[in-house]
């Protein structure tokens, strides 16, 4: 296995570097600021590949929030996602708060889709979502993110969260892969 994940690493193409990141993340820290910053919001980190947005984006947030994730996994840890595992749900009641959800990267989706659908049936005041990625799939997706860091290409990525076949999520930027073009 830890060949295999060797070759994809030597062989991605790096679409943006960490430094590319660092201010994509910034920006979208003021742009999110600016709209939360006196809303108190219920901040969810869609882990495992929200993990790292989520917790770069926090120390940039300084105004009033709280903390608690959610565990939905379409992918489990492939490359081609399927059916919804719900794995953790969040501890923390809804009812009534303004929900911002952070994930990496909104692809097909799905999984966004989801998560507001369960924070909307759970109670929530308003649902917002920050995606570090969205990616260009070519066709129209069933959700838009509230907040985008980066635009990126319809290719298989790694890097900032983001897994090949569960490695690879900590590669400090974010990198395509050759060998699924
Ligand atoms: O827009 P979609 O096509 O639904 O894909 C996006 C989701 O896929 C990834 O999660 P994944 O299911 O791989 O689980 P993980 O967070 O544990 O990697 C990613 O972190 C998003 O949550
Ligand atoms: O391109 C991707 N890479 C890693 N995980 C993902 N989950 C959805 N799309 C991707």
């Amino acid at each position: 296995m830890l060949d295999e994940i060797k070759q994809i690493e030597q062989n991605a193409i790096c679409l943006y570097t960490e430094q590319e990141v660092e201010a994509a993340l910034d920006d979208l820290a003021t742009v999110i600021t600016s709209k939360l910053h006196d809303q108190n919001p219920l901040v969810l980190c869609v882990i495992n590949g929200g993990i790292v947005t989520t917790g770069k984006l926090l120390p940039r947030l300084k105004f009033p929030l709280t903390l608690d994730s959610i565990y939905a996994s379409r992918y489990c840890n492939s490359t081609a996602g399927t059916d919804i595992q719900w794995l953790y749900l969040p501890t923390t009641p809804l009812t009534g708060r303004n929900v911002l959800i952070i994930d990496d990267i909104l692809d097909e989706g799905h999984t966004l889709q989801a998560i507001a659908a369960y924070c909307r049936q759970q109670g929530a005041n308003t649902v917002y979502s920050a995606v570090l990625l969205d990616k260009n799939i070519g066709h129209s997706k069933p959700i838009q993110a509230d907040f985008i860091g980066l635009e990126v290409a319809n290719l298989y990525l790694f890097g900032y969260g983001m897994d090949y076949k569960a490695y690879l999520r900590n590669a400090a930027g974010i990198y395509a892969c050759k060998e699924i073009l």
